[in-house]
């Protein structure tokens, strides 16, 4: 049951003046979503649950609502008779304040190639033909777990082909990506969204704001996981000359299973050469569980590479059966600053170069996971394409001079696969019993319910299979 604020506010201003705009005896309007392209070639399609849940379903709309939208939208526009007052008492008349409408939706997780369909909206009562398009700027909100998901899934598949190249197995895949994004999040529950985006792909996070969101809006108990670690303040708080002090302090305050070190504060070479590797090597050698090294600064690639040089030598490396050098299982180093898709590529190109198996780094992203994203970047959109206008069907559509990557598909959509590839049926003319669009939602109900290992499963790696 939708539980938050007032969804007749949760719009765009000039979408409450459009009720007016239509031809008369408009009785029907259907719109679509799709990514028009941009950084990635397809979208993970993820997060339309969520919208669905928390805004969406059940008795959304209430005479209560009306009335202080009322109030709201005449002292906005400054005169009384813009806000729909009929039209919203209709649907807690008519349909005891559930959304007349229809939303066909890809199953979350399927990775779509952009241009194509990913979700219709539709009413399905005539008198409320408005509705369709209020609905917008909520429901593109979408563009933000999609993009996250689709980067987050993008690092995967540049993590998972260095794995398959230097390392035995892909077994350490699900932790290699760690969110370290709560802080540099825009709100808590756009942390949420993205780190739940994030958690389709892998099982490491710090952000634990979207293992309440998979939680509760995907079903899925705990979504991510994570280890004891140090920030700054933990080793500085024992001052320059006890940093010593303060990392052995970590081994023995969390003596089993693995432990992150951030050990940048001072000289992260002299920490790896003298302390990790000198004064503290025994315990590290024998210690029961992994230790993990955070450098935190300077250039990623030179840091890590020089970081695994100093550690290598000090704790010896073996040769895995692709010809890579790997630190002892107990011992790793994370990289959590500065990364994104491209720092990463740069990172495991530069250590495969070096003969080491990417498997002895795991990374931490923050800004580059959560925030370095907008709608633009897969230019996510929702257009209008077919309506019902004095009972005759027009296919709807622009097509601007000024911008023909603009131009929108007309008609009823459809999803199909021809011969394995998605492709967008218009004008009505697909096939209903090929349709991969689903209903999701009618009439305030959810008919579909994916699951986190659901979606999980749809976005899953061809590596991973
Ligand atoms: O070092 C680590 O090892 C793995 C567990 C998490 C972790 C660090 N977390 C973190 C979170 C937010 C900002 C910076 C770091």
């Amino acid at each position: 049951m939708a539980t938050s604020g007032n969804l007749l506010l949760m719009t765009d201003s000039y979408k409450v003046t459009h009720h007016f705009q239509y031809p008369p005896n408009t009785t029907n309007v259907f719109s679509y979503f799709e990514s028009r392209g941009g950084k990635f070639e397809y979208t993970v399609f993820f997060g339309l649950q969520y919208f669905l849940k928390r805004y969406l379903e059940g008795q959304v709309v209430t005479e209560e609502k009306i009335e202080k939208a009322k109030v709201f939208f005449e002292k906005h526009f400054g005169r009384k008779d813009i806000f729909n007052e009929k039209g919203w008492k209709y649907i807690v008349e008519k349909h005891g304040g559930k959304l007349p409408i229809r939303i066909r939706a890809v199953p979350e997780g399927y990775c779509i190639p952009f241009k194509n369909v990913l979700f219709t909206v539709e009413n399905t009562d005539p008198e409320c033909y408005w509705i369709t398009n209020y609905l917008e700027t909520l429901l593109v909100q979408v563009w933000y777990p999609m993009t996250v998901a689709t980067n987050s899934r993008e690092q995967k598949a540049i993590i998972a082909k260095y794995l398959h190249e230097t390392a035995e197995n892909m077994d350490s895949l699900p932790f290699m990506l760690h969110d370290f994004g709560f802080r540099g999040s825009t709100s808590v529950e756009s942390a949420g969204i993205g780190d739940a985006s994030h958690l389709v792909n892998f099982k490491g996070t710090d952000t634990l704001a979207g293992i309440e969101v998979a939680d509760r809006f995907y079903g899925c108990d705990m979504a991510g996981f994570s280890i004891p670690a140090a920030e700054h303040s933990t080793i500085t708080a024992w001052g320059k000359d006890g940093e010593t002090e303060a990392f052995k302090n970590m081994l023995t305050k969390f003596p089993t299973g693995a432990v992150s070190v951030v050990s940048d504060s001072y000289d992260v070479f002299n920490a790896c050469e003298n302390v990790w590797g000198g004064v503290l090597h025994d315990l590290v050698a024998k210690r029961e569980g992994r230790l993990v090294i955070r450098p935190d600064s300077g250039d990623p690639p030179e840091i890590v590479l020089k970081v695994l040089g100093i550690l290598g030598n000090k704790f010896g490396t073996n040769t895995n059966g692709k010809g890579f050098k790997q630190l002892p299982p107990n011992l790793r180093i994370i990289q959590g600053d500065g990364i994104d898709i491209l720092m990463l590529d740069k990172i495991l190109g530069r250590m495969k170069d070096e003969g080491w198996s990417a498997e002895n780094i795991v990374f931490g992203s923050g800004g580059g996971l959560l925030q370095k994203l907008n709608r633009d970047t897969q230019k996510c959109a929702f257009k209008c394409s077919w309506a019902s206008v004095g009972g005759k069907d027009v296919n709807v559509y622009k097509d601007p001079i000024t911008d023909p990557g603009k131009k929108s598909k007309k008609g009823k959509l459809t999803l199909e696969l021809k011969e394995g590839v998605y492709t967008t049926v218009q004008e009505g003319k697909g096939d209903s019993s090929k349709d991969i669009l689903q209903t999701v939602f009618e009439n305030g109900k959810i008919l579909k319910d994916f699951t986190f290992d659901e979606v999980r499963k749809n976005a899953k790696l061809p590596l991973e299979s």
